[in-house]
């Protein structure tokens, strides 16, 4: 299969609230997000996106939109964490993002794939999809989800 990937980066805190250890403190990552596009070929003579099966700056535009722009900077929280929402609520204008599930670097890249997933769909009738994403929380740690 023919795939394109974009990779991205961001920052953001989170804390996983039970940890046994060090992950339990509040504390930031930089994020990459490699993304990964499939569908076919555009064959359209005289059109930018001639050969290609999405243009390297559109992939970033969408990621941005919907993603790297609403989680860089942010602090990811989970929902049940109380303590930390009710931190975060007490600081005026703070850019905090609430997560259905814990944060852990699994539960992130399962949040952004579906994100993600809606917003690169069939754009141009060639089949368009994600077809995987990585989510590097360190450069030694990371998850991937692959579409079913
Ligand atoms: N399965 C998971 N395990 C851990 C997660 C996670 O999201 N999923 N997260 C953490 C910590 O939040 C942190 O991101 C990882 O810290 P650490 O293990 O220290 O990673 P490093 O790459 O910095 O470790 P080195 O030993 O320096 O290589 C923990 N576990
Ligand atoms: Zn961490």
């Amino acid at each position: 299969m023919l795939t394109i990937t974009r990779k991205l980066e961001f920052d953001a805190g989170h804390r996983i609230p039970d940890h046994k250890s060090q992950c339990r403190n509040l504390h930031g990552h930089r994020y990459t997000v490699e993304i990964t596009l499939a569908g076919a070929v555009i064959e359209e003579e005289g059109s930018s996106d001639n050969g290609m099966i999405m243009d390297f700056s559109d992939v970033k535009a969408l990621a941005k939109q919907h993603l790297v722009d609403v989680w860089d900077h942010a602090f990811l929280v989970y929902k049940k964490d109380s303590a930390v929402r009710e931190f975060l609520e007490s600081i005026p204008g703070h850019k905090t993002v609430i997560i259905d599930s814990i944060p852990t670097v699994e539960n992130l890249a399962r949040t952004a794939f579906n994100l993600l997933k809606a917003a690169y769909q069939d754009r141009y009738g060639t089949g368009l999809r994600l077809q995987k994403l990585v989510l590097h929380e360190t450069p030694n740690c990371w998850a991937e989800i692959t579409a079913d």
